[in-house]
């Protein structure tokens, strides 16, 4: 039995209360689940026309289970009880919350931090099945690291393609080379699902399956909420959250979001790639911060940011944790959501379909993203490179690009830097850190996200590199350009080799950081460029100096 919940506040009631009626009136929800490609606009409608199998997805999903558990169990038998998932934004995200949520293991690859990769590769490769998933299987992150992984398999002896389960569109390259390379199993996805509302398809169901997790209810909940989802009906859930984040005027453009006591561990950064990278296009959208428990976005109110709570729905007989969460959260501007995870996923995917309807975007493209592939390539071939002058404080470079109000200012100092990047958030904007490390072990530098968000007084959001370029990073770059940004890398002790491809993974991930910061700064916002000469010192000292403002 599904569950579902949905308390509005505040201007998100408000929102919903003026938009609701038109989205009735255009019978928005029943033309949805009919897959209705005009609801966007002309200009979305090509792409529209692609992008809407996420509606009716239930029965060729449940006919993928008995393939999945099989493949699972044979796998066992075999002593291979590992995952390893190897996939950017929408098509590795899912899976990391579905297995979280269930309690089963799942070693999730999105990054190209050498540091990060070769511990992945480095512990227990006999025991380990790969997942390669990509749609469009050209994904330079996902192909690096197929190809590195698969290495490994073959140096410690084992067939490499006998561990290897690749999900992909049909007929795209990844498909005919891994039909060709005679991999474990070919799972091909449905190719009229855009990457962030895969969840239910092979994307999220096949390494999930593969690490144990229970699809069957998953999709049982999903399937029974979009019926309720799919209704014209001024109570409809989707309807209310889509006219709640979409309809607020002026637009309350960044969401705020907390976990808030929910049994859905994670749920924040799908709903982030979701959100982000649907609406920020055409210089608008709306921007998930996501937060921590008591931090400081969660005692200001703001007149562009609404609260996200994901509460814990079967606890909300008043007695549950997040009540207690709720009596910090300042604001009076509120969504608080809970109920199973499918559930979630259906509800969300609706609303983000209605918001960009009402932001006047096309929701299932993600045009910008592009432009700093691009740059990236650019900077590997040309082997750019910095482009500019550094200066040096202890075990970090410094460098400044973008507006003229940070590269102008005195920044000889980290703490000079810091300080003088802090001045340049807008009162309307936020502070973006990216963080080109390995999240997996260097965590603790999340701390200083709420420790800027403290000192600007504004919102800021933390972003691992590169796995950021594809959610918010959209929303960077194609959205208002309202951030400052600070970009962290680092040098590593090893550098990783990348199977027959021009670049190692050191200079694959410096190429990626250096073309989005070039894109961002030419569209003229300031970026502040922290490099970690010394990696394990670089980071005590940015942590400290952050401490120390
Ligand atoms: O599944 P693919 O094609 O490797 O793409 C991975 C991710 O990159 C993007 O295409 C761009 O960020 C996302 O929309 C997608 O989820």
């Amino acid at each position: 039995m599904s569950s579902l919940s949905l308390t509005l506040t505040g201007a998100a009631r408000e929102a919903a209360e003026n938009q609701v009626p038109g989205l009735l009136d255009h019978e928005f929800a029943s033309r949805l689940a009919a897959k209705d490609h005009t609801l966007w606009g002309v200009e979305a409608e090509d792409e529209a026309s692609k992008r809407l199998g996420w509606v009716d997805l239930f029965e060729g999903s449940r006919q993928l289970l008995p393939q999945i558990t099989a493949l699972r169990e044979e796998l066992a038998g075999e002593g291979v009880t590992r995952v390893v998932l190897a996939g950017m934004g929408g098509s590795s995200l899912a899976p990391e919350v579905i297995c979280a949520t269930a309690g089963v293991e799942l070693t999730v690859l999105d990054s190209t931090d050498p540091q990060h990769v070769a511990s992945v590769i480095g512990a227990d490769i006999e025991k380990t099945v790969l997942v390669v998933s990509s749609k469009s299987g050209s994904t330079v992150e996902t192909d690096s690291q197929r190809r590195i992984v698969q290495q490994a398999m073959t140096e410690a002896g084992i067939d490499a393609q006998s561990r290897t389960v690749i999900v992909t569109d049909p007929g795209s390259p990844l498909a005919k080379s891994s039909a060709e390379a005679g991999v474990r199993a070919v799972f091909e996805a449905d190719p009229t699902v855009g990457g962030r509302y895969s969840a239910l398809t092979a994307f999220g169901l096949v390494p999930s399956g593969l690490a144990g997790a229970d699809l069957e209810s998953l999709l049982d909940d999903a399937e029974e909420t979009l019926a309720i989802l799919a209704e014209d009906d001024a109570d409809n859930p989707g309807l209310r959250l889509g006219a709640a984040i979409g309809g607020t005027t002026p637009l309350r453009n960044k969401l705020v979001v907390v976990d808030a006591g929910s049994p859905l561990l994670g749920l924040g950064a799908w709903i982030e790639q979701l959100i982000a990278e649907s609406t920020g296009k055409n210089g608008t959208g709306l921007l998930p911060v996501i937060v921590g428990d008591g931090e400081p976005e969660l005692h200001r109110d703001a007149d562009d940011v609404l609260t996200v709570q994901i509460i814990d729905v079967d606890a909300e007989d008043g007695t549950s944790v997040d009540n207690d969460v709720a009596d910090l959260v300042v604001s009076s501007h509120k969504v608080r959501t809970g109920g199973s995870l499918g559930a979630q996923f259906m509800l969300w995917e609706v609303a983000t379909a209605v918001a960009g309807a009402l932001l006047g975007i096309n929701p299932f493209d993600q045009p910008d993203v592009e432009s700093a592939k691009v740059a990236a390539r650019g900077m590997l071939d040309a082997e750019t490179p910095e482009s500019t002058e550094a200066e040096v404080d202890g075990a970090v470079e410094i460098r400044t690009l973008g507006s003229s109000a940070l590269t102008d200012a005195d920044t000889a100092s980290l703490q000079a830097a810091l300080k003088a990047l802090l001045e340049t958030v807008r009162q309307d904007g936020y502070l973006a850190v990216m963080a080109y490390l390995d999240r997996t072990s260097e965590h603790e530098l999340e701390s200083i996200r709420a420790q800027l968000s403290s000192l600007a007084g504004r919102p800021v959001t933390f972003g691992w590199g590169p796995r950021f370029l594809h959610s918010t990073g959209q929303f960077h770059k194609g959205g208002p350009h309202i951030g400052a940004f600070l970009q962290i890398t680092t040098e590593s002790e090893g550098d990783v080799e990348v199977p027959d491809r021009p670049f190692t993974l050191a200079k694959l991930i410096a190429a990626q950081a250096a073309g989005d910061a070039q894109v961002l700064a030419d569209h003229g916002m300031p970026v502040l460029r922290v490099h970690l000469q010394d990696r394990q010192a670089g980071l005590t000292q940015l942590i400290d100096t952050v401490e120390a403002l």
